[in-house]
């Protein structure tokens, strides 16, 4: 499936045990082009619980376009108007909105550093990430957020100067994050438009990041940049952010796709 081209292998694990190794997952991204490879296992309470791997074969606790895409298939098996979703991180409701897309509720983001995690105190609006070549004047320093996952956003004037293959590894596994972070580079084109692209963590550049539209959005609000709703411009299509003052969570909205059915 993918969700606005970012890539997962979805298993039914609800029937069928499934534990892959960090090396079988690795060999099923490579062998399936995924970003990320999901499993459906069963819930004692909600409609299912959904377990990520990232294409480096570790384990995570958030993915927001495979949410969505999870969403999609329970919404499609159970007919009903609104599922739960439970993650490592969280539990999600998926909705289907108009025009085949699918909303999914990923809570509210979490803003202290200990959340992030940061290693140190810092202010989470501009993190102090200078290394190597990151020490670059035109790369102010990213804000950060939790949305169950770490996010590091750097705001840049041409999202399409910079080298992100080069760039975002530097980031990824600096010293501040001792569990890692994905890394947006994102364009404010107006209040309502970001473009955005991302480094994620333990899957490189993807065409579209779900929880890092959901972090460049808050961290853009957050500094009074763009408003609490806005046009997240991915490489691979465009998602729709709304943090609501209402509950405080933020709302993703997106098209998924089932690309292929087989079995391994
Ligand atoms: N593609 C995902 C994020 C997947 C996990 C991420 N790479 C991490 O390590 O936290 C999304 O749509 O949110």
């Amino acid at each position: 499936m993918n969700g606005a081209g970012n890539a997962f292998a979805v298993f039914d694990a609800r029937s069928t045990p499934f534990a892959p190794t960090a090396d079988q997952v690795r060999q099923i991204a490579a062998d399936l082009q995924a970003d990320q490879v999901i499993a459906l296992e069963r819930d004692a309470t909600k409609d299912v619980f959904m377990r990520i791997w990232n294409s480096d074969g570790g384990e995570v606790a958030a993915c927001g376009n495979g949410a969505r895409a999870v969403a999609h298939l329970i919404l499609e098996e159970t007919g009903k108007p609104m599922v739960t979703i439970q993650t490592e991180a969280d539990m999600l409701k998926g909705y289907k909105a108009e025009g085949g897309l699918v909303t999914v509720d990923m809570g509210s983001p979490l803003m202290g550093w200990e959340d992030i995690p940061l290693a140190e105190k810092m202010d989470v609006r501009g993190v102090d990430v200078k290394v190597g070549p990151m020490d670059n004047p035109t790369l102010s320093r990213p804000a950060v957020v939790s949305m169950g996952n770490p996010h590091a956003v750097f705001f840049v004037k041409d999202v399409d100067a910079y080298d992100i293959p080069a760039l975002g590894p530097l980031v990824e596994w600096h010293p501040l994050f001792p569990e890692g972070t994905n890394v947006g580079f994102a364009q404010v084109i107006d209040t309502e438009t970001i473009r955005l692209r991302v480094w994620e963590r333990g899957a490189g550049l993807t065409k579209a990041c779900g929880t890092g539209a959901c972090a460049a959005l808050v961290c853009a609000a957050r500094a009074k940049l763009t408003g609490r709703k806005a046009r997240l411009v991915l490489d691979g299509g465009t998602l729709i952010i709304d943090w609501r003052e209402s509950d405080d969570h933020v709302y993703m909205t997106g098209p998924v796709e089932m690309e292929f059915e087989t079995v391994i």
